[in-house]
């Protein structure tokens, strides 16, 4: 599998404190990588940074083949960098309708993308007039999945989507990522928590620790012994 996006001994942080430390992982085209981590070990400030939200101190980030780490959030959204942070964020006084249509707004195919977004989520069909204030968490997160979806990312960048909902929606959840990942044209890089999902819904993972990647390798249940260990769990 080629990569799509390729952090190269990245180092970053906020002001003068670096959080990482010369990271390095890869993302395949058309697959997911997941990375896995206690709290505070950087993975919001490494999403952050392939994101382009935080400057790239040392080291580099190749989208397609090209360098992007100096290039603006705003140019890395152009390029096809979709980002869903963490909280499930949406305007939550307005609807769940007016929440996808302020993103399609502007959009030659928006009607369509906001169809599209819906076949992947049938279950927001039936909330498009609820406040998605209202929502419950994992619908939230839903909605911001749907929201990302509609700018036709070719990577879509997720902050624990799992976070604070409950366990019968996580599997859902996974099933959607999964699903979205199948489709060929999307590539995830996935930061989450629960190493049964991560590992079953992606194909390469890397554990973070201190702002250091310690293990990666290829996902899947033989990888779960390996993870757990090094998360200490
Ligand atoms: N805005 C900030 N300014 C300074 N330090 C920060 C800032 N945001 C996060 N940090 C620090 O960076 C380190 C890594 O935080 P980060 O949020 O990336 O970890 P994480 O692995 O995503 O954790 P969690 O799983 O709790 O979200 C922590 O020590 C945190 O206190």
């Amino acid at each position: 599998m080629t990569s799509l996006l390729e952090i190269s001994g990245v180092h970053a942080g906020y002001d003068k404190t670096e959080i990482l430390h010369g990271v390095s992982l890869h993302v395949p085209a058309g697959g997911v990588a997941a990375v896995l981590g206690h709290n505070g070990a950087g993975k919001t400030t490494l999403l952050r940074t392939a994101v382009g939200l935080l400057p790239v101190k040392k080291g580099t980030i190749t989208f397609d083949g090209e360098e992007v780490s100096s290039l603006s959030p705003h140019a890395r959204v152009a390029r096809g960098f979709g980002y869903v942070p963490q909280g499930q964020q949406s305007f939550a006084q307005l609807s769940t309708r007016d929440n996808l249509q302020l993103v399609a707004d502007g959009r030659a195919r928006g009607k369509q993308l906001i169809a599209e977004a819906l076949d992947t989520f049938p279950a927001l069909t039936s909330l498009l007039d609820r406040k998605a204030g209202l929502l419950s968490g994992g619908q939230r997160q839903q909605l911001a999945i749907a929201r990302a979806l509609i700018t036709s990312p070719r990577l879509l960048v997720l902050d624990e989507p799992t976070e604070g909902i409950q366990p019968n929606v996580v599997a859902e959840i996974e099933g959607i990522i999964s699903s979205l990942a199948q489709r060929g044209d999307l590539s995830v890089l996935l930061v989450e928590q629960h190493v049964g999902f991560s590992l079953r819904a992606s194909d390469v993972y890397s554990v973070l620790d201190s702002g250091r990647i310690t293990h990666s390798g290829v996902s899947g249940a033989s990888a779960d012994a390996e993870v757990s260990e090094a998360l200490a769990i």
